[in-house]
């Protein structure tokens, strides 16, 4: 497994269940490189989706979940930290682009802030919504339509306004569930160039279906299979020399 120098998070002999003694991921220990892309990758209900929750909690929405293990961001472990303020240093974009649909653009951006009750001046308001839209290139597109529906935009304007909805509240780290697989290829490669661009000041985590994304744009990967991480590496050196024979069977679609 590959070891990271100073991880931003670390995770510690993680496993996850919804629900009795079977556990969806198993005994998964990995460091995240600061400012780099990582793939975590594997077949349909190999645990890529479980493994993503966990690291913001998200996953203790389901009823009846517990885990063993930990994950530490920094020196504090995430599952004795207050979940809500976890989530604004840890934020999460989902694979269908969830705008809520009755707010403008401009409450899309803040939305966080206004459902934990966090009250800020008009003129922060206006700031972060700016900047949160610039960072994902959408501010000139939709500047003069703030108050418009987020539901009106296309698919990837709409996935780049959730990405803004995570940014706005400057977290360390983003994760994205499979981020581009209901978009279009010329959507997909705008937010593919947005997560290379994003990572010099944030570090992203990316659930993908899709080897070839995990090839252009990680720097590392993440193989799962049936609740185990399998291989933990270089992306390079992954698709070029994998060490485990399962991962090297996914790779050349041999499985999955
Ligand atoms: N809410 C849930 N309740 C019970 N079991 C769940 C729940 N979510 C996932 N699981 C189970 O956990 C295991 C891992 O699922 P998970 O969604 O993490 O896999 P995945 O690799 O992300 O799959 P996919 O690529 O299909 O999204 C599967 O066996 C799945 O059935």
């Amino acid at each position: 497994m590959e070891h990271i120098d100073s991880p931003v998070l670390k995770i510690d002999d993680l496993s996850v269940s919804y629900g009795g003694d079977k556990y969806s991921i198993r005994n998964v220990s990995a460091g995240i490189a600061r400012n780099k892309i990582t793939a975590i990758m594997g077949p349909s209900g190999c645990g890529k989706s479980t493994l993503l929750r966990a690291v913001n909690r998200m996953h203790e929405l389901y009823p009846n979940t517990h885990n063993k293990g930990a994950v530490y961001l920094g020196d504090e472990n995430i599952y004795k930290l207050n979940p809500i303020q976890l989530r604004r240093k840890i934020g999460m974009v989902f694979q269908r682009p969830n705008p809520f649909p009755t707010m403008s653009i401009y409450d899309n951006v803040i939305a966080g802030f206004n459902l934990n009750g966090i009250k800020l001046k008009r003129p922060e308001k206006d700031e972060i919504v700016e900047r949160s839209l610039r960072e994902v290139g959408l501010w000139d597109e939709v500047k003069d339509a703030l108050h418009n529906r987020g539901t009106f935009l296309s698919g990837g304007q709409q996935q780049r306004l959730c990405i803004a909805r995570a940014l706005a509240y400057t977290p360390e780290i983003i994760l994205l569930d499979e981020p581009t697989s209901a978009l279009d290829p010329i959507a997909t490669a705008k937010i593919e160039d947005l997560l290379v661009k994003l990572k010099k000041d944030f570090t992203i985590v990316l659930v993908t279906h899709n080897m070839s994304q995990a090839a252009r744009i990680s720097d590392y990967s993440m193989f799962m299979y049936l609740g185990e991480l399998v291989e933990y590496g270089k992306t390079k050196q992954m698709f070029t020399m994998p060490k485990d024979n399962r991962t090297e069977e996914y790779l050349t679609g041999k499985i999955g």
